[in-house]
């Protein structure tokens, strides 16, 4: 099954076309890599799949159906989740909280009429019954926070060492690689149908980032579905079943690595703009 395409999407900023006419495929259970030189448009990319922005032209298809310029709050619910370049958590809340925040496109107790909330005139009716259970509290809802708490607990532990004994630390206490363990924790937390990880090995010492590619493999293993873009060769290689080199905003190779790994465009485009990036 497709669980994502992609259909000649473009992107502009003041004339310049960051993506320009890109399309793919990601079935299910694949993992597929974005690669290529420094502002060949990786990140514009996976920011038009994931609803960070919208497309000038183009189409993203999700499960088959047409979600193009949905937001990314909406994208999540729908089973698309994402983590971002540069790590984002959410400082002065705990390890534990923001994987928990993870899991709030499936909250349903917590979040009665959450459906409303794409609609503008029934927006507040929304808003005011999540505030009015909140502040209630009740049974249903602690019930469904308790059964969350197991989820967060298996997700600090595909981490292990590193997030189960910083559980309770305050995320600004982390250290960056940490912040992008919980990050991915919280990004898998709802069980999303596609993770889209956005460099999760950037900063990273090759110890560390060694043990993130043990922890993407066991993913893959477990039949997860990754869109990936990341600058580390050997990590991309040794993790995708095909992989989409970008240049100038468009599409110049995909393939198995080593059909790629091979292609002489790509050695060119590396070669021209980033020497070691690519081992023949
Ligand atoms: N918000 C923006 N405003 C203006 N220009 C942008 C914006 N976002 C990206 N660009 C430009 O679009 C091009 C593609 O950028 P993008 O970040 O997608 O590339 P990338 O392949 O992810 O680069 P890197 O490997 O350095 O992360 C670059 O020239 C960049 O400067």
């Amino acid at each position: 099954m497709t669980v994502l395409e992609v259909q000649g999407l473009r992107r502009s900023f003041a004339g310049l076309r960051a993506v320009d006419g890109v399309s793919f495929g990601v079935e299910q259970g694949e993992v597929v890599s974005v690669i290529g030189p420094n502002g060949s448009g990786k990140t514009t990319a996976l920011n038009l799949v994931s609803g960070v922005l919208r497309p000038d032209e183009g189409r993203v298809l999700f499960q088959g159906r047409d979600v193009t310029g949905l937001r990314p709050e909406r994208l999540a619910e729908a089973g698309l989740s994402r983590t971002f370049q540069n790590g984002r958590v959410f400082g002065n809340l705990s390890v534990a909280e923001n994987v928990l925040i993870g899991l709030t496109p499936t909250l349903r107790a917590a979040r009665p009429l959450a459906r409303w909330r794409d609609i503008p005139v029934l927006r507040w009716v929304s808003l005011l019954a999540e505030t009015a259970v909140a502040l209630v509290d009740p049974p249903s809802v602690r019930r469904e926070l308790a059964e969350r708490e197991a989820e967060v607990e298996s997700q600090l532990d595909r981490f292990g060492d590193r997030l189960r004994p910083r559980a309770e630390a305050a995320a600004h206490t982390l250290s960056y690689a940490n912040r992008r363990r919980t990050e991915i924790a919280r990004a898998l937390a709802s069980g999303p149908a596609l993770l889209v990880l956005d460099e999760p090995t950037a900063g990273m010492n090759p110890v560390e980032t060694a043990e993130v590619l043990e922890q993407l493999l066991a993913l893959k293993a477990a039949g997860q579905t990754i869109l990936l873009v990341e600058h580390k060769i050997d990590l991309v290689m040794r993790l995708s079943d095909r992989v989409l080199v970008l240049d100038a905003g468009t599409v110049i190779a995909s393939g198995s690595p080593d059909e790629v790994r091979n292609d002489p465009r790509v050695i060119e485009a590396y070669l021209g703009k980033r020497r070691p990036a690519v081992r023949p």
